[in-house]
């Protein structure tokens, strides 16, 4: 999208920052600490494999199978604050989730590189839900073409939607911030067309 009076590309997203009450957030950090399978998840470089910067958890439908790095990933079940946060974000949102990619960020030293999520069972204009929880993290939105940079602050309680171009028009990070030294939880809900088999 493209501000008539400034002309400096914005992305196309709600924010919702106080979208749960602090306490509550608190609650839901701490169960889903506790209920979700955490994993250490490797990434292939051309130096072999490394541990991704962070732990990752894959919930939704049987049906909503991702296909990463040529690797065919089959979602865990929901659990039970994870299907309450997708129930919040749907109604919020007024779009419908089938699987959340859930991001752990043990400390400031956790991160994730630019990238958008432009997975063709993405769709073209995908609504992409992002709740977070714990400490508040930088989110760096970058406009592909101008370079302009939209930063937001991700603090716990916080709803980001993002729809329309933002992931064809617009690249995303979470940078490592050395002095952070508390644990974050992100959850990007999304919908995945299901697959025809073969
Ligand atoms: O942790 C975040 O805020 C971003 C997560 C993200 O970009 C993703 O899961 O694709
Ligand atoms: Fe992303």
């Amino acid at each position: 999208m493209t501000d008539l009076f400034n002309d400096l590309p914005a992305p196309d997203v709600d924010w919702y920052p106080d979208w749960l009450a602090p306490a509550p957030a608190e609650r839901m950090l701490a169960r889903l600490i506790d209920e979700v399978q955490w994993r250490q998840d490797t990434m292939g470089t051309p130096a072999g494999r490394v541990a991704l910067p962070r732990l990752t958890a894959w919930q939704g439908e049987p049906d909503a199978v991702y296909i990463y790095s040529g690797i065919r990933n089959v979602p865990e079940p929901w659990t039970p604050a994870v299907a309450e946060l997708k129930a919040a974000a749907e109604a919020t949102s007024g779009a419908r989730f089938n699987s959340v990619l859930l991001n752990r960020y043990r400390s400031g030293a956790d991160s994730m590189g630019w990238h958008a999520d432009r997975e063709p069972e993405l769709g073209r204009q995908p609504v992409i839900a992002s709740v977070s929880l714990g400490v508040a993290r930088t989110f760096d939105l970058r406009h592909n073409k101008t370079g302009v940079v939209q930063s937001f602050s991700l603090k716990g309680g916080s709803l980001l939607v993002m729809k329309g171009d933002t992931q064809a028009e617009w690249r995303h990070r979470v940078p490592k911030q050395p002095r952070v030294s508390g644990e974050r939880i992100n959850l990007t809900f999304r919908w995945v067309t299901p697959r025809q088999p073969g």
